[in-house]
């Protein structure tokens, strides 16, 4: 059985793929120190509370936090006695290599987001992830990575006003009952909500216009549902197509070794 990890800036998911489907989906914080032996103590509990016993075989990594990926490797090999594959190093084979600048780093869950939405989809894509991050991920016809836009996170700026200003308080997002706001939170709420519809909108409309094809939208990430009640804004939203994603790399790199 495969275990899929995606390592993000704020939280990490392990979920379990039997070959067909995802057996159970688990999150918790990211943080660079946990050790292996609590990654185990928090991964065993949980699976007996669903009583899953899985017999783990593979592990597949995606880390956008370089610090976590010693302790996880750690687990893997404790635990489950594998050596486990990492998006973004070399000894991982891409099924479709990325196009951009020389030199330069492509998060490892932009890559797998990629491979994900190819495999759905076919090519000519925006992925629109909205993790601690709000990323655009443009997928050529051949399917390859070919740059994109990075923007901050929805919750990450709503943080930054809070912090910022004195008289703001800590909100959480949602869709605000109108755009025109009669109290504090209701403003903030519009502000982040419509401001992130207009700013969804307003890349992919200009992404197209440089793409210069018909493209597909598919939005990820924990407050993508939220934010295709505003306005259509995506063709599909997926939550899995990250962990799909890691599927994906896992299954081409077995083939190909
Ligand atoms: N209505 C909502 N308001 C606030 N947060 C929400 C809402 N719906 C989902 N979420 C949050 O979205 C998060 C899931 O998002 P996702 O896994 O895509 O990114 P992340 O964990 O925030 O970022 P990263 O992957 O970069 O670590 C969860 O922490 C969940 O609590
Ligand atoms: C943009 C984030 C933080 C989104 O998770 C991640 O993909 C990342 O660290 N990327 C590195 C830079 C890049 O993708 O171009
Ligand atoms: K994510």
């Amino acid at each position: 059985m495969l275990l899929c990890i995606d390592c993000g800036n704020t939280n990490t998911v392990f979920a379990l793929w039997d070959g067909e489907r995802f057996l159970c989906t688990l999150r918790t914080s990211t943080h660079h120190a946990r050790t292996a032996d609590a990654y185990f103590t928090w991964f065993s509990t949980l699976l007996n509370h669903y009583r899953i016993d899985p017999d783990i075989t593979d592990v597949i990594i995606s880390s956008t936090v370089p610090r976590v990926v010693f302790n996880l490797r750690v687990f893997a090999d404790r635990f489950f006695g594998c050596r486990p594959i990492v998006v973004g190093k070399p000894e991982c084979a891409l099924p479709i290599p990325p196009r951009v600048d020389e030199g330069t780093s492509i998060g490892p869950d932009r890559l797998v987001n990629t491979a994900g939405a190819f495999d759905r989809h076919g090519g000519d894509l925006i992925v629109v992830d909205f993790g601690t991050a709000t990323t655009f991920d443009v997928v050529a016809s051949d399917g390859a990575y070919v740059g994109g836009v990075i923007a901050p996170g929805v919750n990450l700026s709503l943080e930054a006003l809070h912090s910022a200003a004195a008289a703001l308080p800590h909100v959480d997002v949602t869709k605000p009952p109108h755009v025109i706001g009669t109290n504090t939170v209701d403003c903030m709420q519009s502000g982040v909500f419509w401001g992130y519809v207009g700013l969804v909108n307003g890349i992919c409309n200009r992404i197209r216009g440089e793409y210069g094809r018909p493209m597909k939208v598919i939005g990820t990430g924990g407050l993508a549902p939220l934010f295709s009640t505003g306005e259509a804004l995506f063709d599909t939203v997926e939550d899995d197509l990250t962990m799909h994603g890691l599927t994906v790399i896992h299954r081409y790199n077995k083939e190909t070794t």
